[in-house]
């Protein structure tokens, strides 16, 4: 397993046993198992329609599986709704970047410090005493993730006006300011160009590094994969068909065959 030793990869943080998710009669996910370690990035691979969304949707509660149990931080997790998620420490990015594109890169990644915020609004509308406090303290945190991201020069500039691997990136830093303990990336290199893939996997593995945060990732090139996961969760229609080490995983025939459209 790369990087291993060095990055300290814990104990099960996140553990999925035998999640069933069903829309109708379409089965997205049935009888899933896999779990996520402390500190490691874990990603989540398969083709089109293979369940990859539907499985963050379950670790962020989007959705409500049918049948199975997750436990986080060694407690079973009931009834989890986004809310719930996003305060235990699960913060996440979207495929289809989510941002409010009129307001300014700075503004954007300020609104993932809302969960943080602990005075009223009240006294946040007076700016009064401990809200101004407050106030400053999150914008400190807001510029150093400004600055880990090497977006100083665009703080100020509304997002729409941003070319879209730079729209990425900020999207990374509003799930940052939450300070995830698991940060969740919908296909965070999708649409990019080579370049800017390569900074993406750069920030992901410092984001890995120096904010200790646990990653799972989406992710459709393979190549960004099998480089920056230390393991990899196979699904296919629905089910768990590999899971391993990325050299485990490209060895796994089931896997090979998926991926080379071998009929079932
Ligand atoms: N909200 C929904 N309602 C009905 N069916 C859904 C819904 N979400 C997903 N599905 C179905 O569940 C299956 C898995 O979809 P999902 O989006 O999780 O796959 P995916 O691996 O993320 O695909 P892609 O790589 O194309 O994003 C598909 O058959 C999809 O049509």
């Amino acid at each position: 397993m790369p990087f291993v030793d060095n990055r300290k990869i814990g104990d099960v943080i996140l553990d999925l046993k035998n999640i069933s998710l069903s829309f109708g009669g379409v089965k997205a996910l049935t009888d899933i198992s896999f779990n996520v370690r402390e500190h490691e990035i874990r990603a989540i691979i398969g083709p089109n329609g293979a369940g990859k969304s539907s499985m963050l949707n379950v670790i962020n509660g989007v959705y409500r599986p049918q049948q199975g149990e997750i436990t986080y931080r060694g407690q079973v997790r009931r009834d989890m709704n986004t809310y719930a998620a996003a305060k235990s420490g699960i913060a996440r990015t979207f495929q289809n970047i989510a941002l409010f594109k009129g307001m300014s890169v700075l503004d954007n990644i300020m609104t993932g410090r809302n969960l943080k915020m602990q005075t009223n609004f009240l006294l946040q509308a007076l700016y009064w005493g401990p809200a101004q406090k407050e106030e400053i303290a999150h914008r400190k945190k807001v510029e150093e993730i400004i600055d880990f991201l090497e977006i100083q020069h665009i703080r100020k500039t509304p997002v729409s006006r941003l070319p879209y691997g730079l729209q990425k990136r900020v999207e990374l830093g509003r799930a940052l300011a939450a300070e995830p303990e698991i940060l969740l990336l919908d296909e965070p290199m999708a649409g990019m160009n080579v370049e800017e893939k390569q900074d993406m996997c750069r920030f992901i593995l410092d984001v890995n590094d120096q904010f200790g945060a646990t990653i799972v990732l989406i992710e459709h090139d393979m190549g960004v994969v099998m480089d920056i996961s230390d393991r990899v969760v196979v699904l296919d229609y629905g089910k768990k068909i590999g899971d391993g080490t990325p050299d485990e995983v490209r060895s796994n025939q089931d896997v090979i065959n998926a991926y080379l459209g071998v009929a079932h």
